[in-house]
């Protein structure tokens, strides 16, 4: 199902979309949900995905930004702020796992368990309940199905959606290995430039603060003197120089007005606030 905001800014076109991980993979299923006639590249890496966007061979990325059990997806977070992107829309959504195995496998034959981190981290529950198995970090959860069914070892499995077990022939042992059904992930479209976009309701800022006491509370103080929805608080460690943090901050922009004082009041107490963009929200 198209998006409100996807149909009003981005009509018709073809647009190349550079996602991180393999063809099967959720960011894959997300573009193919919200963008349907995009042109999907797929990355190896997230480095490679922010190069494909800087070199201008996509127009856009599409990336997940948080998921519901597992938190942030950190390196987008840290990438973001490296570049100088834009946020332009958002998305969401269900992410269902299934155990992949090469067919004709026996449950009890498996030994080792491949997946994307992040959905490794959303199954916490299957591997405290199955001591046997060892969870292996791979770098897309497609991927792991497709070098399951290369390797064609019964001892290994792969955790990834139905559609990666349809493209490259695995067999679905069990299905919603997801520690709770209320599992999404947030995916954000990047863009090199922002994109005037006047349905915005949500903002997403990054903010650098001096460590001196109270800052943290009197940067949010800026919000909730105006009684503006903070939905999000994220920290990261600053590289290059430790112990400094950069917050990156979600709001609610319902009145346009009080959030350009908010940010603007911002500005006077920290060391930076980059906009990261303005957008419609998914909610
Ligand atoms: O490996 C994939 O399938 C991805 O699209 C990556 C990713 C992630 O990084 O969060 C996307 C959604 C799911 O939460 C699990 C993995």
């Amino acid at each position: 199902m198209l998006q409100r905001g996807c149909v009003v800014l981005y009509p018709c076109t073809q647009m190349k979309i550079a996602i991180q991980g393999e063809l099967g993979a959720f960011s894959h299923e997300a573009c193919r949900r919200n963008f349907p006639r995009a042109k999907v590249v797929p990355c190896a890496v997230s480095s490679e995905v922010f190069e494909a966007l800087e070199s201008g061979r996509v127009d856009a990325a599409l990336i997940p930004i948080e998921n519901t059990l597992a938190g942030p997806v950190v390196v987008h977070y840290d990438l973001l702020l490296e570049h100088d992107f834009y946020v332009n829309a958002e998305f969401r959504l269900r992410i269902e796992h299934q155990l992949l195995a090469v067919p004709g496998t026996k449950f009890g034959e498996i030994r080792e368990v491949l997946s994307h981190p992040v959905a490794l981290d959303q199954c916490r529950k299957f591997f405290a309940k199955n001591k046997k198995v060892r969870s292996v970090s791979f770098y897309d959860t497609a991927g792991a199905a497709r070098h399951v069914m290369e390797e064609g070892k019964h001892e290994q499995a792969a955790i990834a959606s139905r559609v990666a077990g349809e493209v490259y022939g695995a067999e679905v042992l069990q299905s919603n290995l997801e520690d709770d059904a209320q599992n999404f992930t947030r995916f954000v479209l990047v863009e090199r430039r922002a994109r005037a976009n006047k349905d915005a309701n949500k903002v997403s800022v990054a903010v650098g603060l001096p460590n001196k006491p109270g800052m943290l509370f009197k940067a949010l103080s800026v919000f909730a003197l105006r009684e503006i929805d903070l939905t999000k608080i994220e920290s990261r460690p600053v590289r290059g120089r430790p112990w400094e943090y950069a917050f990156f901050l979600d709001f609610m922009q319902t009145d346009k007005k009080a959030a350009e004082n908010a940010l603007r009041h911002l500005e006077e107490i920290a060391q930076f606030v980059k906009v990261l963009g303005r957008y419609r929200s998914a909610e």
